[in-house]
């Protein structure tokens, strides 16, 4: 199932039970609504499991907001965060609402990742689907929160998926790719983008426009990039612009790689997955080390952030003590034994309020399942499948409830 690293020893050749397995790759997923990042996920799921031996991935839901999931995932969002009741709660509006839920969701981030760690040595890949709110990859702090720490204990890569047939004209083509610079650079990751629904609209053109700059400053002056010449024939403001970003973006196509797929035939995803396992090496080589030289001081400065925080508290509680003696009884006296028994106090308190009760679907239903989308009519196969989430939501009419046949990683 997994590969393996080659051992540099020539001496004894390991057994292949010695061998260390690679650590799983984390594959985020983000894109504009209606890209087709729930399908690509769904697509990535069957392609994987149809593998010979099958690699099914440990798959992450983060839109709170989806009332539909062409897949089963182990871990999902809407398990923990109502976002509709953070809406009425915060009175915020649906965007507000999906941002506010996943901010929620990331303070919680850690113990997500403890799910995620307990199945590294069983899976290949990690999938993390995201809500069509971009603006969370781009400013939003749960956004690099969530990229950060998953990259910190994994090799990870932003599979940035594009809508090609929408893509079509130079001027939408240019702001999709503004919006993947500006993910690329905010995340500094490994970055592919994946232009889907090529059944619809083959990517030809776009890897043309990405390869030569030419190409793409001959369309943008075509009839293709609409208002680029004003009445007399002269270059628009908006073209001069355009050229001028264009350019900019020349330069930050060097920096990834491009892959066309069809997440509803499925066509493109062993390109698409040879293109992750290159951004593992580009990973370990570029970013981790950067990673880790953030991440040192970070943790510097996050210690010194507790601890000021803990020597607040334990001010606190002193000066309660002095001015309210009987809630405390006898107990503390100002001692470093008293010191110790505050902390142990504060942290009691800090892991009861750490619990959110987060699932692991895959645990709970045991040997899972998964929607295979290629397949709607197929029926379920798993005998021990008789009353799984899926079949709750469906007996709900929350959807979900489509073919059913493969086992979960275990
Ligand atoms: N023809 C075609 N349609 C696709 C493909 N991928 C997705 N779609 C369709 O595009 C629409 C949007 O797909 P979703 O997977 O829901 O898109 P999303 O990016 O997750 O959308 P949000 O959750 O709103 O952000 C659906 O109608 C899909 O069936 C594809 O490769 N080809």
């Amino acid at each position: 199932m997994a590969e393996h690293s080659v051992s540099e020893s020539h001496t004894s050749a390991p057994s292949i039970e010695n061998v260390p397995k690679k650590k799983p790759i984390a594959i985020i997923t983000i894109g504009m609504a209606g890209a087709g990042k729930s399908t690509f996920v769904s697509r990535l799921n069957s392609y994987l499991h149809s593998q010979d031996p099958p690699t099914p991935p440990y798959i992450l839901n983060l839109d709170p907001a989806v009332t539909h999931l062409p897949y089963e995932p182990n871990i999902d969002i809407r398990d923990t965060v109502s976002y509709k009741e953070v809406m009425k709660q915060y009175n915020l509006g649906p965007n507000g609402g999906i941002l506010t839920a996943l901010n929620l969701f990331t303070t919680k981030f850690d113990q997500v990742l403890d799910l995620v760690e307990k199945r590294a040595d069983t899976v290949d890949y990690i999938v993390l689907d995201t809500p069509g709110q971009i603006e969370i990859f781009t400013w939003s702090a749960s956004g690099s929160i969530i990229t950060t720490s998953l990259a910190s204990s994994l090799p990870s890569v932003i599979a940035y998926i594009v809508d090609t047939p929408r893509t079509t004209s130079p001027a939408t083509f240019m702001s999709n790719m503004l919006y993947a610079c500006s993910i690329l650079y905010k995340t500094k990751l490994p970055f592919i983008v994946v232009f889907n629904k090529t059944d619809v609209q083959d990517a030809g053109f776009a890897m043309e426009w990405m390869r030569d700059w030419e190409e793409f400053q001959g369309a943008l002056n075509s009839g293709n990039g609409n208002g680029m010449t004003d009445g007399e024939g002269e270059p628009t403001y908006m073209s001069s612009l355009m050229n001028s970003m264009s350019l900019v973006l020349d330069e930050f196509y060097k920096n990834l790689t491009a892959t066309a797929v069809s997440s509803r035939t499925g066509d493109g995803f062993s390109d698409f997955l040879a293109a992750v396992e290159a951004s593992r090496e580009e990973y370990e080589k570029d970013y981790l080390p950067e990673i880790l030289a953030a991440q040192e001081i970070r943790a510097k400065t996050l210690d010194q952030v507790k601890q000021d925080s803990m020597n607040r508290a334990m001010e606190d509680m002193k000066l309660d003590k002095e001015k309210n003696p009987g809630r405390f009884g006898d107990r503390f006296d100002g001692t470093e034994a008293e010191d110790d028994e505050i902390e142990e106090e504060y942290d009691e308190y800090d892991d009861e309020n750490e619990e959110i009760g987060l699932v692991d679907r895959s645990e709970e239903r045991g040997p899972g399942e998964y929607i295979d989308l290629t397949r709607p009519t197929a029926t379920r196969t798993h005998p021990t499948q008789a009353r799984s989430q899926n079949q709750r939501r469906t007996e709900a009419g929350t959807g979900g409830g489509e073919g059913v046949n493969w086992p979960r990683p275990g």
